[in-house]
Formats: structure tokens, sequence, C-alpha cells
């Protein structure tokens, strides 16, 4: 059947632990939640590639009024790169597909911060691969998509675990390693996500560990070693038949030592750690940065407090979000014939 246009949808994710210790082959667990990314991918005359960003800031914009006219002129080079998550995906799997000289436009809109640790990267990256295979006629499983989503990252950032867009394809709970996932088992999670309402960026970031850890990798080191003991002690939890008080609570003292290993790294920042504080003084079991850090978010784990952690996060000046864990990775919404 030839396609004429495809809507595809991706979930954002949590890192619930383990993020940056996974970049150097140490385990980490996330789930997909219900936050999407939605791209509709259609032929166009031009023979061109054509990105429409409705919820990228352009950066870099400059803008110059006289009597009657406005002139609108913009950086361009960074304008493209922050496009080149979506550039790279449809590259890629033109690249799959064999030549093809046809135009594609890709308009994308989504309900992700971006570069807040929800994996906007990811969801965007699967979510446009999603969408432009399936409008070029390449039949994909959604791990293979994944596989895809970690080249786009590796391709874009210099380095990537590939989790994010593992997770964002495959949706659920995942434990992963060195490229290898196994779901586990679906579970409600009574969960607080709050947003500082700045952003990071996980190449950058990705970059400061990876410098830290080459002029002190005896520093260093240890730390991401007890990263991974964490995150190996909380899939036990996890996994327990325990009563869901102690389970919760033992999670939560690994989130609070999680948050603790990432802060020693430096890619904490003073409004997520107030965050952070907020929620456990609020009677959050645990709470931690979600994703990359440097701004972004943090998540608190609230059985029965939820609503008070998040009018704590509030006061503290953040955005709280209640979120729910997602089953469904990427989704084809719809296609047009
Ligand atoms: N809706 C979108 N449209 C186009 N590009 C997007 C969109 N959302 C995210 N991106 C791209 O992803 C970049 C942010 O990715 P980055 O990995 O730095 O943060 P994140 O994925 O939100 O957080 P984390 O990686 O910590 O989970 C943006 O600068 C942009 O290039
Ligand atoms: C910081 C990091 O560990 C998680 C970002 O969500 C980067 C990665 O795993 O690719
Ligand atoms: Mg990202």
């Amino acid at each position: 059947m030839s396609v004429k246009r495809v809507l595809a949808s991706a979930p954002a994710k949590i890192i619930l632990f383990g993020e940056h210790s996974v970049v150097y082959g140490k385990p980490a667990i996330a789930a997909a939640i219900d936050l999407r990314t939605y791209v509709r991918a259609e032929f166009n005359n031009t023979g061109a590639i054509k990105i429409e960003a409705h919820d990228i800031r352009t950066p870099g914009l400059i803008v110059s009024f006289t009597e009657d006219e406005i002139y609108f002129e913009s950086d361009y080079g960074r304008a493209a790169e922050v496009l080149s998550y979506v550039r790279q995906a449809i590259e890629l799997v033109r690249e799959e597909a064999g030549a093809n000289g046809r135009g594609v436009t890709v308009s994308i809109t989504s309900q992700i911060p971006v570069g807040a640790g929800l994996g906007s990267s990811a969801a965007v990256a699967v979510a446009t691969i999603g969408a432009v295979s399936k409008l070029l006629g390449l039949e994909l499983s959604n791990e293979e998509i994944g596989k895809l989503g970690h080249r786009v990252e590796l391709l874009v950032q210099g380095a990537s675990s590939g989790i994010d867009p593992t997770v964002s394809a495959i949706g659920g709970f995942i434990h992963y390693e060195k490229g290898n996932f196994e779901h586990l088992p679906f579970m409600e999670l009574p969960i607080v996500v709050g947003y500082t309402g700045s952003s990071g960026s996980t190449k950058e970031l990705v970059a400061m560990v990876r410098k830290t850890r080459e002029e002190m990798p005896d520093v260093v080191e240890p730390i991401l070693s007890a990263m991974g003991k964490v995150v190996e002690k909380a899939r036990e939890v996890l996994l327990s038949d325990l009563d869901d008080e102690v389970r919760f609570a033992r999670l939560g003292r690994l989130m609070n030592i999680n948050h603790g290993l990432l802060d020693a790294l430096g890619v904490s920042t003073k409004k997520l750690s107030e965050l952070v504080y907020a929620a456990r003084t609020a009677g959050a079991l645990g709470a931690k940065i979600t994703g990359a850090g440097g701004g972004g978010c943090m998540y608190a784990l609230a059985p029965e407090r939820q609503s008070e952690v998040a009018t704590a996060i509030t006061i503290a000046g953040g955005t709280p979000m209640i979120t729910r864990i997602s089953r469904e990775g990427l989704r084809i919404e719809e296609v047009l014939p």
C-alpha cells in the first residue's frame, strides 16, 4: 500500500536510577511516562526535507523594525543545530530505505518540555523515525526503531547509552545495560515530577562528566560504580515481594543515595536540589534528579503524599507534574493512504 501521510507519537521517560553511569556501561532503570511527542510525515513536491518544529524557540533571532516593515534574521548555525535530532533521524531512515529523492515534510508538536531530563530528544527522534519509516514503506519493529534512535543520539551528542530511545520506543519499565534491555513487570509508582523551568543540554552535561572522569579517574570511577550498585539493589527491591511500605521506603533511600552521587558528579543545580529537599521535607520517601540534570526535572516517590509534595514543589518555585507510567512506546496514530 502506498502511503501519503503518517502520524506517529512517542513518549517521554524518567530515569528512575542510573543516569550518567549508564553511559559507562553500568545498568540503569527507566520508565516511559504519559507525555508525548507527535510527528506527522508526508511527501512534498519540492524534493526537499522540510521540518516544522512548533515547540522549538529559535535561538539567535534578530528582528529589525522600520516605520512599516519588520525584518527577521537568524543565526542559521544555531537554528539548524537545534533541529539536528530530527534531521539526523530523517536522513538515517532515508538511508535505510535506499536512495529516495522524494521530498518529505515533517511537522512536530510536543507535550514534553525540551532539555528537561524527560527524554525530549529521544522521543522526537523515535517518533520521527517511526513516522518517516512508515511513510517510506520500511517495516521496522519498535525495538529496531529504538536502535536507530540510539544512532541518532550518538551522531548528535557524540555519546549516548541508548536508554532513552529504547524506553521511548518500547514503553513500560526497563532495566538497561550496554545496549540490552529487560522489561520489568508493569507497576504504578506514586511519583511526582518537579520541573525547575530551566533546561540543560545532555550533550554538554555528558561531556562535562567525561572530562571530570578523564581528569580524576580514581575519584570518579568509584562514584560510577556505586551508582551501578544502587541500580542493582533497586532492581532487586522492585522485583521483591516485600510489601509496598518497606519496598517504597527502600527505593526512596536508594533514590536519595543516587541523587547524592549525581550531585557529586556536578550535574545538580541549586534549584534542582531545592526541589529535591522540598519534596523530602513534605514527606516524599526519596527524591532525585531525573535525566542529564543541569536544570530540568527531579522526581519524588511519595505514596499517600503526592498532593503535599506537589504543593511543596510549587512553593519552592517549581512546576509539579503528576504523571503515570506509560505501557506504550512508539505508536502509529494514523496512516493516510
Ligand atoms: N519538540 C521538539 N522538536 C524538535 N526538536 C526537539 C524537540 N524536543 C527536543 N528536541 C531536540 O532535543 C534537544 C534537547 O535534548 P537533550 O537531550 O539535551 O534534553 P532532553 O532529551 O530533553 O533531556 P534528557 O536527555 O536529559 O532526558 C533540543 O535542543 C532539540 O534539539
Ligand atoms: C545522561 C544520560 O545518562 C541520560 C539522559 O536521560 C545520557 C544517556 O544515557 O545517554
Ligand atoms: Mg535527551
